[in-house]
């Protein structure tokens, strides 16, 4: 399956490409897509009392009139219910013409057990919330619990962002067309479609690659390429050395559980860097992961000069404060990001919060020429507490909050929930949708943060090592199911490790390099 996001705007570019290039001119197309639909309606629901196609203004209800014909002429009853009369000229015109089902007001729409309703009404152009009669559409539907099949989108979701617009369908299928939109994967938009069918209606992959998309799924096959793999001849130090600051002696079980999940990744060594009070727990706790003491800015120099650590982790269970700002500003100064000495820094719960009354500190950092790259790693309280005002923006869905945090702190944003986007300060951006609700526990971002960490050092680049990281964790996350904790987290890599490297190598990544 493809990768690219395309936004309702690229879409409708792809469409005036593909009809510019040919050989389908816009109501070839339009009929493409109708058999499309058609063909799922009557594959999935042979047993249909009635079909109901509900049939916008817009092109979205010109698919409508194309199914509308097809399941008539098929031997279907059909209903056509229409909220008004297609704009004169269009293609959903030319569709309206050609089709001979009657059309009655959608304000009339009525149905009954077993039926199945094709949702036509809107598509990429929802534009505002629905209208009375379109809302008393989803109420009547819902309150009869009737199969929805949407075209394009479930009408009320928006394709930019998920969102709901008023009120929306609750769609069983979804048929999209060419790619499939933002909308489809943020919350509650992956929710309401339901099962989701791409369907090829002859926009060839060039009109596609045209468009220089910068929006992707979050799949192995975005980052495979550069995922590490360990030479025949490697030793541990060429692995990547991690370093993972450990809060006070109460709270010392968040670095250990990122270390883990560092060293889990492929890490070829993984230090925990902890102040002298918590030397003794950490130690009465750790085997293969290294201990080091580290109280002020002169150890860590030390350990960044003995032990060439080429990633750290910072914030989990470490205290929010000036001495989280005074190392994290110290490791940003001191990668060449080039090679050699230290790469990444991971920057995580209470790293990010000790930086919300000067996070332009932590940005200028990031933003030095050579810096380390800095991955940012929030969830929604955190994301507002360093981005206040891009967190209220309510015109920005969360792929564009991500990409203008990203923008703004030059850094690798991995904004988390169950619709965790990545975002990169290049445009690069990418939506995670293999997670599941056993993540949510304790300590599960933790482990991200030592993923994504263990990655870097090992010489990921940072956007890639940062999906690579939230698809590993979702993946382990989803496999492991009920009952998971964090600690299971890190020992439930290593099918997903395997299952990656038995993957035929690729020949080309769908990733396009950030300006
Ligand atoms: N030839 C083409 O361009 C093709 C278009 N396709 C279909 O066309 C759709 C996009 O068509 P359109 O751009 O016409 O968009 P839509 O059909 O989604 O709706 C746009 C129209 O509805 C109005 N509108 C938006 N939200 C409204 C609301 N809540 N209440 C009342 N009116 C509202 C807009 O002002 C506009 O007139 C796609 O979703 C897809 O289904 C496909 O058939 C493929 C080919
Ligand atoms: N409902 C959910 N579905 C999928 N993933 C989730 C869900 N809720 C949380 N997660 C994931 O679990 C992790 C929780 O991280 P975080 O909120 O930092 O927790 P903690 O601070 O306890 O470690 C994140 O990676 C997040 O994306
Ligand atoms: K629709």
């Amino acid at each position: 399956m493809t990768l690219e996001l395309l936004t309702p705007a690229e879409m409708a570019e792809a469409d005036r490409l593909a009809i510019a290039a040919g050989p389908f001119d816009g109501i070839g197309l339009m009929r493409n897509a109708g058999w499309a639909v058609a063909t799922v309606v009557l594959a999935r629901f042979p047993g249909a009392r009635r079909v109901h196609v509900l049939a916008g203004p817009g092109n979205n209800g010109g698919d409508g009139y194309v199914v509308a014909k097809i399941l008539q002429e098929s031997g279907v009853a059909v209903s056509l219910w229409a909220s008004g009369p297609p704009r004169t000229g269009s293609d959903a015109a030319l569709a309206a013409d050609d089709c001979p089902v009657p059309t009655k007001p959608l304000a009339e729409f009525e149905a009954g057990p077993g039926d199945v309703v094709v949702d036509t009404l809107y598509g990429a152009g929802l534009s505002k919330p629905l209208a009375s009669d379109a809302a008393r559409a989803v109420a009547l539907v819902a309150a009869k619990g009737l199969p929805v099949v949407a075209v394009d989108l479930p009408s009320g979701i928006s394709g930019d962002s998920g969102a709901v617009l008023g009120c929306a369908f609750a769609a069983t299928v979804t048929i999209t067309f060419a790619r499939r939109k933002p909308g489809h994967l943020l919350l509650p938009g992956r929710d309401l479609c339901g099962e989701l069918i791409v369907a090829d209606i002859g926009i060839a992959p060039a009109v596609v690659e045209a468009l220089a998309v910068k929006t992707f799924e979050n799949r192995p096959a975005l980052w495979r390429r550069s995922f590490p793999s360990p030479a025949v001849d490697t030793h541990k130090y060429r692995r990547g050395h991690v370093g993972v600051f450990s809060g006070g002696a109460s709270s010392t079980g968040a670095a250990r559980l990122s270390a883990l999940a560092a060293a889990r990744s492929g890490a070829g060594a993984v230090t925990v860097l902890s102040p002298g009070d918590a030397m003794q727990a950490n130690a009465a706790h750790l085997t293969a992961i290294m201990l080091r003491q580290v109280d002020e800015l002169a150890d860590l120099h030390g350990f960044l000069a003995d032990r060439r650590p080429s990633a750290f982790v910072l914030g989990p269970g470490f205290g929010v404060g000036d001495r989280a700002r005074a190392f994290t500003l110290a490791v940003l100064a001191s990668g060449s990001g080039a090679g050699s000495g230290v790469e990444g820094l991971v920057l995580d719960a209470d790293g990010i919060t000790s930086f919300r009354d000067e996070p332009g500190q932590l940005f200028a950092a990031a933003a030095r020429p050579g810096a380390p790259a800095l991955v940012l790693t929030p969830h929604e309280g955190e994301f507002a507490r360093l981005f206040p005002a891009i967190a209220e923006d309510d015109s920005l869905s969360k792929l564009g909050k991500a990409r203008a945090a990203a923008a703004a702190a030059h850094a690798v944003v991995i904004y988390k929930g169950a619709d965790t986007v990545i975002a990169s300060f290049d445009g690069r951006a990418a939506i995670n949708a293999n997670g599941a609700p056993w993540l949510a526990t304790a300590g599960s971002g933790d482990v991200l943060a030592g993923i994504v960490a263990g990655l870097i050092a090992q010489g990921m680049p940072a956007f890639e090592a940062a999906c690579a990281g939230v698809w590993l964790h979702a993946e382990a996350g989803s496999r492991f199911g009920p009952g998971l904790i964090a600690e299971d987290l890190p020992g439930a890599l290593p099918p997903m490790l395997r299952d990656l490297f038995s993957l035929p190598p690729q020949s080309r990544s769908d990733c396009r390099p950030g300006p």
